[in-house]
């Protein structure tokens, strides 16, 4: 089942630095959901609030209603969520297949010592679990690397393992940071395409941050326009590309880059 999360006055400290003041939106089961703004606007610490990285100094975050504000990444990978970091973190030293499989252990029974015996059943659950695997990485036009070494391999081939390794936990919610970031425009293409088909294909809600617009507005149902760690607006995309606030905050921005 596809998540429902609910942000509600979320704040978020660093010392005396405030990074995230008030934010709340709700993220409807289904949908996929933008999270945009300038640089520094706090989109990714607010990734990382939602996905226990962070723990927010006060407010509410809900998964399908459960309280999970403060909860850590392991648990919160048992209740479904999965996300991908804006500089894939991979094992470089390590295969795709490998790295792809990393995702999975929510999914095998028991714990580490039954790991460590290999008890039958578990070999069994293994060996499904990598049949999977090889799948995944076929659909996503990454079959023919499953056995090569990661860091072999280029920045956008990391972003496609990155989100193979997450979707095979089998994620009922998809944090996808900065997907289309460093690709040049024809991966955005199939990034786009690829997000769609996985919507399609499973009973999963998405929030992705980005900056390129024109993914957001292919992709999205609604986003959330975050500036200096307050939400300035929410609606579809087309509705923040023409918000006179949103112009202002992106103009401002560069405005302050063009100085600098
Ligand atoms: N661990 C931290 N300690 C102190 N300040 C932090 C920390 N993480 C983020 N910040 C600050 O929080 C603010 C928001 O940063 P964040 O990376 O969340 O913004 P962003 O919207 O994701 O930016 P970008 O689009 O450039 O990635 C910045 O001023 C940043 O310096």
């Amino acid at each position: 089942m596809a998540a429902e999360l609910t942000l509600t006055d979320v704040n978020l400290r660093f010392g005396g630095i405030r990074v995230l003041t008030e934010v709340g939106f709700a993220v409807a089961p289904g949908q996929i959901f933008g999270l945009v703004g300038p640089n520094g606007a706090g989109k990714t610490s607010l990734f990382n609030c939602i996905s226990g990285h962070y723990r927010p100094s006060s407010g509410s975050i809900t998964i399908d209603g459960v309280e999970v504000l403060g909860t850590a990444p392991a648990t919160l990978a048992r209740h479904g969520l999965a996300r991908t970091f804006q500089h894939p973190a991979l094992r470089l030293g390590a295969t795709v297949l490998e790295n792809v499989l990393l995702g999975a252990h929510t999914r095998l029974p028991g714990g580490p010592i039954e790991w460590s015996l290999r008890l039958r059943h578990l070999t069994r659950s293994e060996r499904e679990l990598r049949t999977e695997a090889l799948e995944l990485l076929d659909r996503n036009h990454l079959g023919w690397a499953a056995n090569r070494r990661v860091d072999e391999l280029s920045h956008g081939l990391h972003k496609g393992i990155e989100l193979c390794r997450a979707l095979l936990s089998r994620p009922k919610l998809l944090l996808l940071d900065e997907p289309a970031a460093g690709l040049p425009h024809s991966e955005v293409e199939q990034l786009i395409e690829t997000v769609r088909r996985v919507r399609a294909e499973e009973d999963i809600t998405v929030v992705i941050v980005e900056h390129h617009m024109g993914l957001i507005a292919a992709l999205t149902d609604r986003v959330v326009v975050l500036d200096h760690g307050r939400k300035l607006m929410d609606g579809t995309a087309a509705e923040a590309q023409s918000d006179p606030r949103v112009i202002e905050a992106y103009i401002g921005n560069d405005a302050v880059d063009d100085a600098a």
